[in-house]
């Protein structure tokens, strides 16, 4: 039997204050399986615990990055590996087999860097003598897959529009081919027509490859394209958790039932 891509058991999450702030448990007592290949989508409010958890998969926690969250309760696998077993010096296993777009990726990408030297960025974190040649063969597929001309490859980021950095940044977390990837909703902030472009190219590239995903997503339709399966977050916890009808079917939880009614017009409206 193969290792689940993800297993989280009653999981719980904390940020410690920073500056006498008090510390915020954004996630508490979380379970979730995310098989080899399978896509769960999450949706919840703004300040749920959506990105804690997102983190958390991607191996980031207070054990590997400056300000991440604490894994306080519960346990946590991603591709066989105990998240909390992490250390700063030895989490490369996690980072090079997990792909993560977080919140605004476009925005995080290096702006003295070009589109081609970002998207290579993290290999040659992974193998810092590689030919040039062959990474830019590399580049140049990853950037071809997510439906992006080669022009871009020697633009610097402020010179893409806004859809384009986050199909670069995109790009650069799909270049290791990871088991895994991570999105924190990688379409914001990016109009209907282009978030549905790259909602259909990512489908394309994971139906090619095969890698597990958790997308968090702000929006229920665009949650339908991308998978069957879907919980839903609220103060840090689950209030919803299984087939997309299922849960907007069966849910009693209000933020449920409103998402539920949101969908209904919404299909009216079409
Ligand atoms: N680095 C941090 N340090 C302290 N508290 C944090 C940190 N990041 C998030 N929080 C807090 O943790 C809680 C959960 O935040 P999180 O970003 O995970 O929610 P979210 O559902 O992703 O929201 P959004 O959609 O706005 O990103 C919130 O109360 C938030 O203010």
């Amino acid at each position: 039997m193969s290792t689940a891509a993800v297993s989280a058991r009653d999981l719980s999450l904390r940020f410690s204050g920073i500056e006498g702030a008090p510390s915020v448990d954004a996630v508490q007592g979380v379970s979730l399986d995310i098989a080899p290949g399978e896509t769960l989508a999450i949706l919840g409010e703004a300040g749920s615990g959506k990105s804690a958890l997102a983190q958390a998969i991607a191996g980031l926690t207070d054990r590997t990055v400056d300000r991440g969250p604490k894994v306080i309760g519960g346990s946590l696998e991603v591709l066989g590996i105990d998240v909390r077993s992490l250390r700063r010096r030895d989490d490369n296993e996690l980072a090079l087999r997990v792909g993560y777009v977080p919140q605004d990726a476009g925005t995080a990408l290096d702006p003295h860097l070009t589109a081609g030297e970002n998207v290579a960025y993290p290999l040659y974190q992974r193998t810092p003598k590689l030919d040039r040649v062959e990474a830019g063969g590399i580049v140049a597929e990853a950037i071809d897959a997510m439906h992006l001309t080669l022009a871009t490859i020697p633009k610097y980021p402020h010179e893409l529009s806004r859809g384009q950095r986050q199909r670069v940044a995109i790009a650069r977390a799909l270049v290791l081919e990871p088991e895994l990837l991570v999105t924190d909703e990688a379409t914001s902030g990016v109009d209907a027509t282009v978030r549905s472009t790259i909602l259909d190219h990512l489908a394309e590239v994971q139906r090619n490859r095969g890698f597990a995903a958790l997308a968090i997503s702000s929006e229920i339709g665009e949650v339908r394209r991308l998978t069957d399966r879907l919980a839903v977050m609220h103060g840090g916890r689950f209030v919803g958790y299984g087939s997309v009808d299922e849960v907007l079917e069966t849910g009693t939880h209000p933020y449920v039932r409103a998402l539920a009614a949101l969908g209904r017009r919404r299909a009216v409206a079409v």
